[in-house]
């Protein structure tokens, strides 16, 4: 039926429209700052504005103002789907790179787009590799003034909720001594749904939440920030979320 064909076809043209903007970005990202460099986020970002409208989804933001910070910080956002990175580059702050799975580095043209973003690449399946390429990452965020957009959920999730956090992101932050700035996605759920392969317009809200202080923490502090901050974005998740009665059920609301 039509909304088979519209899933389809929307699914295959976004994927395929990264790829061209990763090919498009790749040399003004070599003329501008001759090979890696963080400030190309702000070329990708810029290429990628027009996507939202390409694809009939709107974003209504609040809280931009918590991410008026001098100096480093960790962002954390919750990760339903490759979607995510449309929303996050919609608000990104300058100078913000992000982590991701090293399979990303061969996707193509979006790999060699995050390569030339400064995206730091890790192994989920090694954690020590993961956790010493996260600890050179807190050196060089304070190094270079940087800050890092993690999905602590270290995986995509559309169940309508948001799974445990991984500790890496709490680890870095309380490493590097830096805030934390949690960012909510609204479920997916009312426009996009999978199983009935529905892709229709939307409209995501993002809401940026106060920063959460680590100053004076320690590693041993990382596993309850880790929680509170779960918490306190699971419950603005189901806030801002338009669920559906189904929805509502999965959760047991
Ligand atoms: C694209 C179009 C063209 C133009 C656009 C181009 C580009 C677009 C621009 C940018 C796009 C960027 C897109 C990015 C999106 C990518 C999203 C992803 O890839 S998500 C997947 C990757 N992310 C993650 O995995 C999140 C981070 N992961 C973690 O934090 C994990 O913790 C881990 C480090 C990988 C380890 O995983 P593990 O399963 O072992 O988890 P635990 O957290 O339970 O940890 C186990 C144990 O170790 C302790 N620990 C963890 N980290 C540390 C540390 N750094 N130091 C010390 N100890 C650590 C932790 O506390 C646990 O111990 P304990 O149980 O005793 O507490
Ligand atoms: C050589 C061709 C390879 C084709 C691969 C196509 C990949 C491009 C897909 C969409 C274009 C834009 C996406 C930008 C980046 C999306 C990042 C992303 O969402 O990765 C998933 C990762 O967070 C979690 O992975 P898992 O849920 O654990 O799995």
């Amino acid at each position: 039926s039509s909304h088979t064909c519209v899933y389809h076809f929307k699914n295959v043209f976004y994927v395929a429209w990264m790829m061209v903007i990763g090919l498009v970005c790749t040399p003004l990202c070599l003329l501008s700052s001759g090979g890696r460099n963080v400030d190309n986020m702000r070329i990708l970002a810029w290429l990628t504005r027009h996507v939202k409208h390409l694809l009939g989804l709107k974003y209504h933001v609040s809280g931009l103002e918590h991410l008026e910070l001098e100096g480093s910080y960790v962002v954390i956002s919750n990760h339903q789907s490759s979607l995510d990175v449309l929303g996050m580059l919609e608000i990104l702050p300058d100078r913000c790179t992000a982590i991701a799975k090293k399979e990303l580095l061969y996707a193509g043209t979006v790999g060699l787009a995050c390569w030339l973003g400064g995206v730091v690449f890790i192994n989920r399946q090694k954690t020590s590799d993961a956790k010493s390429v996260m600890a050179e990452a807190a050196d060089t965020m304070l190094r270079e003034k940087l800050r890092l957009w993690i999905f602590p959920e270290g995986t995509r999730n559309m169940m309508g909720s948001i799974l445990p956090f991984k500790k890496g992101a709490f680890h870095l932050a309380v490493q590097a001594q830096v805030p934390i700035i949690p960012v909510v996605f609204s479920s997916y759920s009312n426009f996009y749904m999978q199983r009935e392969r529905r892709f229709n317009s939307g409209t995501i809200t993002m809401k940026v939440l106060p920063r959460i202080k680590t100053k004076g923490l320690t590693a041993n502090d990382a596993s309850t920030l880790s929680e509170s901050a779960h918490k306190l974005m699971l419950a603005t998740f189901r806030e801002i979320s338009a669920l559906t009665p189904e929805a509502k059920g999965a959760h047991g609301e």
